[in-house]
């Protein structure tokens, strides 16, 4: 295996995992998972529960110890070096727990005083959907909020990595749109994420790359474009009304087949390269015809299939 500390991405990267092993209680929960963070990447990890994700996490905030290997972050280690780290890194708790009679302000109040230059409080809180001069108390804030509140936390001392633990669980459609947006909004500041999900499409929208993890162990890592197959597709699938002729869209320049599986439902298959004319002309062709899809889509499939593919269908813990 590639020595990932020693090598130069190693020295620019954000985070290193190097053969890092968990155990509780004599079982192994991570076992040899190496993989590295670029900086200013959004890096996604996805697992099934009980994968191994938040052990990780927490090991790379410095919460755990690893039993072998080793864990570096901003080439520091999380906990020998971890006063240094601290004020580096924002870390997006899942329980929301904190402080329960305090107000949202109060609360970011307090945390903005552990850092040298936080951000400005009130600007903060608007920034992610919370009314600055709101009076009710922590505990009484929807689930969705909490999440915001939270986000704001980790962002109050302008983190140089931050950690995203499902940031959008529980959040409404709105909210979830909204924070995507923040996420870019860091990304193109130069923030390194990584960050957790068990949303699919949120990791094909924000990550540059996904690392999927199970049982403990590294079963796949690459951009989302590469996992789901768009770079060297060579099936394309189309969604239209039903008892279209096949062998008209089969005639297309560039179609090696042409197949309708279900009524309405079609496939056809390219060479990779011609994917771009056959997508052109397969649009001119229903435009001649006066037909509208619904659906298209190239490549195997989406994450969430490959993802089911990958770890199984089974439910976990
Ligand atoms: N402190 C602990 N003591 C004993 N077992 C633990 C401890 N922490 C985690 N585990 C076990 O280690 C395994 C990995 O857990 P972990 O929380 O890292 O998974 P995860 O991928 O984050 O799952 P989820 O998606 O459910 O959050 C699980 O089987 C869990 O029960």
């Amino acid at each position: 295996m590639v020595d990932l500390a020693a090598s130069p991405e190693g020295a620019e990267a954000a985070i290193v995992v190097d053969r890092f092993c968990k155990s509780y209680n004599g079982r192994r929960v991570v076992d040899e998972l190496s993989f590295s963070v670029r900086r200013g990447e959004v890096f996604a990890l996805l697992g099934p529960n009980g994968a191994g994700k938040t052990t990780t996490v927490e090991t790379l905030e410095g919460y755990r110890r690893p039993d072998g290997g080793s864990v570096r972050v901003l080439g520091l280690d999380p906990i020998r070096d971890a006063a240094r780290l601290k004020p580096l890194i924002g870390v997006m708790l899942q329980q929301d727990g904190l402080y329960p009679m305090l107000r949202p302000r109060e609360v970011l109040r307090l945390f903005a005083g552990y850092y040298r230059q936080p951000q400005p409080i009130d600007q903060l809180l608007e920034r992610v959907g919370i009314d600055p001069g709101t009076k009710t108390i922590c505990r009484r804030l929807s689930g969705g909020q909490k999440r915001r509140l939270a986000l704001a936390l980790a962002l109050v001392g302008n983190p140089q990595l931050l950690f995203l633990d499902e940031p959008t669980a529980g959040m409404d459609p709105q909210a979830r749109l909204a924070t995507w947006e923040i996420i870019r909004d860091l990304k193109a500041q130069g923030v390194t994420i990584l960050l957790t999900t068990h949303l699919m499409d949120e990791a094909e929208r924000l990550a540059d790359r996904v690392a999927i993890i199970d049982h403990g162990r590294l079963i796949a890592l690459d951009t989302p474009e590469r996992l789901t197959g768009v770079d060297s597709a060579t099936v394309l699938r189309f969604v239209a009304p039903a008892g279209l002729d096949s062998r008209a869209l089969a005639a297309l320049p560039g179609v090696q087949r042409a197949e309708e599986v279900r009524p309405g439902s079609y496939l056809l298959e390219t060479a990779p390269q011609s994917m771009p004319a056959v997508l052109a002309d397969l649009t001119a062709w229903l435009r001649d015809r006066g037909i509208t899809l619904t659906e298209l889509r190239v490549g195997h499939g989406s994450l969430e299939e490959l993802f089911l593919r990958l770890t199984g269908s089974e439910m976990r813990e």
